[in-house]
């Protein structure tokens, strides 16, 4: 299979990355990443969620970050929501698009959602028929695709038949996500094998977490089975709150320089999406987990 020309990068660092924080991050700081995102050239960044604030404090100002973001035109600024009031919620917060997750593993999805993965798709059903009626487009989730913090193994099947669901109820694509980071190529090119035969390739994308330091590996071995959308989040921020351990998403920046290495487009300057990471950074006070931006600030 042939590289792809065009790469769609989802920017999840406003949500997946912050969610995990433990320090309080204002609705500004928020606010200014998501703009320095957008001004870098990123055509989709995962803003907030619309989840249970008990269950995800950092995500509780999502409401005011839609408020104040500067929308940039042909942007979208997407949002979880898990349940027809998160969908309620994200919609009076003016979000165009929302994403939906359940998971490959029951026992993730009873800690994550707390409900069976069943259950997660019948709470799913009112929302694709609340979206459909205010014109909004749904993006579905699949966590847990290549091993669970909490029954090992996951086998490529149980992902597919998730993800077949979420394509079938209406999601336009299904993001696969190695939520613990403990897939390798090898893995990951069988998943995508298994799961396409019941979703087509250009409906799915890769999640890929750092853990085990393979998620670039698992880029590329993403990108030879012809997938050509892929999350990440600027800086490698991240984790999960319901897997312990779990590190960031893979870094925007050492994608998009994979990226760039293989005159694949993305749309987005790597100087400005650094500076991004950098602000975001000094707001945490913490170092980038991007390699790129590492070695970019040693030159
Ligand atoms: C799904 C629920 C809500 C079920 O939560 P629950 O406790 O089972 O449900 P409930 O309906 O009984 O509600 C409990 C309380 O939450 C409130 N509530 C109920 N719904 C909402 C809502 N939408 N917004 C705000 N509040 C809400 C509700 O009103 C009630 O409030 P109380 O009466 O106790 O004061 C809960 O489990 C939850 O919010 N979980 C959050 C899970 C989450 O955000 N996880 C992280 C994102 S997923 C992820 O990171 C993985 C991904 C996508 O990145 C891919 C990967 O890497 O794998």
């Amino acid at each position: 299979m042939s590289l792809p020309s065009f790469v769609r990068l989802i920017e999840v660092g406003p949500r997946d990355g912050l969610q995990n924080e433990a320090q309080p991050i204002s609705v500004a700081d928020k606010v200014h990443l998501v703009d320095a995102l957008s001004a870098a050239g990123l055509g989709y960044i995962e803003a907030g969620s619309f989840v249970s604030p008990k269950w995800v404090p950092q995500m509780a100002g999502s409401a005011e970050v839609f408020a104040q973001i500067q929308r940039k035109p042909g942007v979208t600024y997407g949002a979880l929501a898990p349940n027809l009031r998160g969908f309620e919620d994200a919609l009076a917060a003016g979000v165009k698009e929302v994403a939906v997750f359940a998971a490959a593993s029951e026992a993730f999805s009873q800690r994550n959602i707390n409900c069976s993965i069943k259950e997660s798709l019948e709470r799913f059903a009112p929302i694709m028929e609340a979206a459909r009626q205010n014109g909004v487009s749904v993006r579905g989730y699949v966590s847990c695709v290549l091993g669970c913090p909490y029954e090992g193994a996951v086998k490529p099947e149980q992902v597919a038949w998730v993800a077949r669901e979420l394509y079938a109820m209406g999601c336009y694509e299904v993001s696969l996500g190695d939520t613990i980071g403990t897939g390798t190529a090898g893995a990951t090119r069988k998943m995508f094998e298994v799961v396409s035969a019941e979703v087509p390739r250009d409906k799915l994308a890769g999640h890929f977490h750092d853990t085990y330091g393979q998620a670039m590996a698992n880029v590329y071995a993403s990108l030879l089975e012809g997938i050509a959308v892929f999350d990440s989040s600027v800086a490698g921020l991240g984790g999960c709150p319901y897997a312990k351990g779990a590190s960031g998403n893979v870094a925007t920046e050492d994608v998009l320089y994979l990226l760039n290495g293989l005159g694949i487009e993305t749309g987005v300057d790597l100087d400005a999406l650094i500076g991004a990471g950098r602000q975001i950074c000094d707001v945490l006070g913490r170092p980038t987990g991007s390699r790129v931006a590492k070695a970019r600030a040693a030159q």
